[in-house]
């Protein structure tokens, strides 16, 4: 079954609780949360506070995207404040090995996401110490960007390598995806699929979730 996690970048941040509880209502099954530091990209979004702001309002898993410079000095903060999952950028990360494991210490699942220019092959020594593969299929740092197909091969690639493996790896995908683009992304390997404007920028969210799952 194909995993979908609602960006709450896209929510209305004035009624955030609010927006967290309905997409838990509408059948979503993690809630991802976008954390920009205006270097790494060129957007400021949220920090642990928030994290620990939203923990008791779901019982969701939380999916801590992490796009920022040294993720290494923040980890320790976002797994306390309750993420289930922390994902840090290959480019952001120059030792990435390291990295992972200091995720790994704190308990929460580790994940590596990989930029639209950012080759498969950074994670081939990498993929046998994490529990989740993010594809950004679109330049992070913004909401509602279009989805950039010439990604599409690199999931299969990244299927191929975790299925060669025999590993338990989730592939996430992520910018972009809506009702059209998510065939692509499943039919390739992918197994969760975020999307922001896609859900949050539809009346019914029920039915805006089902579509992207394609139910
Ligand atoms: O990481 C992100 C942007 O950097 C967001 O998760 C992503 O853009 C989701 O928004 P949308 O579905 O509207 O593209
Ligand atoms: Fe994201």
């Amino acid at each position: 079954m194909i995993k979908i996690a609602p960006s709450i970048l896209s929510a209305d941040f004035s009624k955030l609780g609010e927006e967290i509880k309905a997409v838990e209502q509408a059948g979503a099954d993690y809630i991802h949360i976008d954390v920009m530091d205006g270097h790494f990209v060129p957007n400021i979004t949220l920090g642990p506070l928030v994290v620990q702001a939203v923990r008791p309002l779901t019982d969701l898993p939380l999916d801590v995207h992490l796009m920022i410079e040294n993720p290494d000095q923040y980890i320790e903060a976002f797994a306390n404040a309750g993420a289930d999952m922390i994902t840090v950028h290959v480019e952001a990360s120059p030792h990435l090995h390291r990295t992972i494991q200091l995720i790994k210490k704190t308990g929460v699942k580790a994940g590596v996401v990989l930029n639209p220019a950012t080759p498969a092959n950074t994670i081939k020594h990498i993929i046998h110490d994490i529990d989740m593969v993010l594809l950004m299929t679109v330049n992070p740092g913004f909401g509602g960007q279009s989805f950039i197909k010439n990604v599409v091969p690199k999931i299969k690639e990244v299927r191929n390598l975790i299925d060669e493996n025999k590993l338990d790896v989730e592939i996430e995908v992520d910018g972009g995806v809506n009702a059209e683009t998510a065939p692509l992304c499943i039919d390739a390997g992918a197994t969760v699929l975020v999307a922001g404007s896609a859900i949050y920028g539809k009346d019914d969210l029920k039915n805006a979730i089902n579509a992207i799952r394609g139910v």
